[in-house]
């Protein structure tokens, strides 16, 4: 494995979820495999769930762990080609990711959508450029388009809540003060897709994901129609892709509340963390039997363990 962008990447999702069932309850079982090696964590962006979940699924396989806030540590990094470097960033992502990359036998980076240009973001430009010039393989840890370590963990934590053998799964669409990336959505559709679940993706107009992630997708723009006999309920806020990186609503109604929930099969409500209370889900909806947020955020551990896992078996 050379690098952990698209469910794709995870190969046979059967055998995927198999395997995370054994690290969750194993989790040490492979604590020589990644002696003396290294992987080197950067973020671009703030983290604390990716941050602390990352670094304990390597330390579980005996690896050394190095972590990097560009925009603390290190230079300012230009990112865009062909710019004279006149400005206030004294190195290159181009030099920086190949030294890196010798220091290192995996890297993990977070790069969120940068929202000024859509072309850029979703060409993948600043993680390719790791995937391209680091010579180590790659975990995206949230990139501009997916958020892959996130929907894998989802994903896991559905099948170990599910009462069905297809459960209806609704992501729905929820209101926040920020305009914030598409990753973890389109992750989420993404990996759903291929799963043996029943997804419907419900929001206002004007908030349609790509269709790259949603073609062939059952979207309802009724919310509580979508509510009707879900399983399991996954809320999230994204920015308009259309009028890309644009807040075009922050309207409450769209809120996750009991009266909705009420509507549901008894569903489990999920969200990757971190959330903001009252705006994306009422704290009855989050303090109640059916959230299940916090076993989402732990089973990160279990879908890093895994990926980190197979790209140490491929180093060997
Ligand atoms: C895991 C979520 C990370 C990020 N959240 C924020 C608040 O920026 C997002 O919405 O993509
Ligand atoms: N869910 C998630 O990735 O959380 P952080 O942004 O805190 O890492």
């Amino acid at each position: 494995m050379k690098r952990f962008l698209t469910v794709d990447d995870i190969g046979d999702l059967g055998q995927a979820l198999k395997e995370a069932a054994e690290v969750k309850k194993t989790p040490y079982a492979w604590d020589t495999l990644g002696k003396n090696k290294t992987i080197t964590l950067i973020f671009f962006n703030s983290s604390l769930r990716t941050r602390l979940s990352t670094q304990k699924a390597a330390m579980n396989l005996g690896m050394n762990v190095i972590v990097l806030d560009v925009n603390k540590d290190g230079w300012q990094l230009e990112t865009e080609f062909g710019v004279v470097m006149d400005g206030d960033k004294p190195e290159h992502l181009r030099e920086a990711v190949p030294v890196i990359g010798r220091y290192c036998d995996i890297i993990g980076v977070r790069s969120f959508a940068s929202f000024e240009d859509k072309k850029a973001d979703y060409e993948e430009e600043i993680l390719n450029q790791f995937i391209n010039f680091a010579g180590v393989p790659i975990i995206s840890m949230e990139s501009a388009t997916r958020h892959p370590l996130q929907a894998f963990a989802d994903l896991f934590t559905i099948e170990e809540f599910k009462n069905k053998e297809r459960p209806k799964v609704v992501l729905t669409w929820a209101p926040h003060p920020r305009a914030l990336p598409q990753a973890v959505p389109n992750s989420f559709v993404e990996w759903m897709k291929v799963a043996d679940v029943d997804l419907v993706v419900t929001h206002p107009k004007g908030y349609e994901l790509s269709p790259e992630f949603t073609d062939g997708v059952t979207v309802e723009y009724d919310q509580k129609k979508a509510f009707e006999d879900a399983d399991f309920i996954y809320a999230k806020n994204w920015a308009s892709y259309e009028q890309y990186g644009q807040l075009l609503s922050q309207d409450k109604s769209w809120t996750v509340d009991e009266e909705k929930m009420s509507l549901t099969n008894d569903a489990r409500f999920m969200h990757c963390l971190p959330v903001r209370r009252n705006m994306i889900v009422t704290d009855g909806v989050i303090d109640s039997e059916n959230s299940i947020v916090i076993d989402e955020a732990a089973n990160r551990v279990v879908s890093a363990q895994v990926v980190i896992k197979r790209m140490l078996e491929a180093l060997k």
